[in-house]
């Protein structure tokens, strides 16, 4: 297994937002989850599912786990892919993502494949973007800790690794509208995306 080998989707989030539970979001009668599994094995030979909902993946060939930590929010989820990778780093993305892009993976990939750090994230202004963003096992141990102490932040957890940020500026090269960060949180955030990107998705 490579460095780079690993891609975690999170998928065990509470939806509130949505009122039904994004990881099974479909986009033109195919489930997201299955569109961006299809995505993720261009790139990644290891896939991990985090979800709260085991037994809807019985049919799916990737590994599937659950969270340790329960109710802890994302990075209850990104503690057990973390745990369960066999590479170094993981590429971590939201179940809720549809814009996956993979020459900008290429290109984080390439930033850090000659550093040891604990994480890959993209800054947008003054904020960053916790998804679509690379981990390393490493940090397993950090995430425990935060969330035992009962702090469910990615933005506090971050402020204490070593992070590699990539400024906006750079990432705008490959979206420049920074859909490829899009994440479809709500009803309307859907309807929207299936407007705007019908005819991207008659391939
Ligand atoms: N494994 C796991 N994933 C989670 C958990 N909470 C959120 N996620 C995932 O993290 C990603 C981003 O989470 P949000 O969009 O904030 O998800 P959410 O909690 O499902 O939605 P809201 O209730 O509307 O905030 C989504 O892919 C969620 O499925 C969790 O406790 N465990
Ligand atoms: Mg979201």
């Amino acid at each position: 297994m490579e460095k780079f080998g690993t891609a975690i989707i999170l998928a065990g989030g509470k939806s509130s937002r949505m009122g039904f539970d994004k990881q099974f979001i479909e986009i033109h009668e195919k489930r997201l989850m299955d569109i961006l599994i299809h995505e993720l094995e261009k790139e990644f030979d290891e896939i991990i599912i985090v979800t709260n909902k085991l037994q809807c993946y019985l049919d799916v060939t990737h590994k599937v786990a659950k969270d340790i930590l329960k109710e802890k929010g994302p990075l209850g989820g990104i503690h057990v892919g973390l745990k369960e990778a066999s590479s170094k780093y993981s590429f971590v993305v939201a179940c809720d993502m549809p814009n996956i892009n993979i020459e900008y993976v290429k290109y984080m990939k390439k930033q850090i494949e000659n550093m040891n750090i604990d994480g890959c994230v993209t800054k947008c202004g003054n904020w960053i973007e916790p998804f679509s963003s690379f981990y390393s096992k490493d940090i397993v141990n950090n995430i425990e800790k935060h969330l035992l102490s009962n702090k469910r932040s990615i933005y506090s957890l971050l402020e204490k690794l070593n992070i590699f940020y990539i400024e906006e500026k750079e990432a705008r090269k490959f979206s420049p509208n920074w859909d490829m960060f899009l994440n479809l949180n709500t009803k309307e955030d859907l309807s929207l995306y299936l407007e705007n990107y019908f005819n991207n998705w008659s391939r």
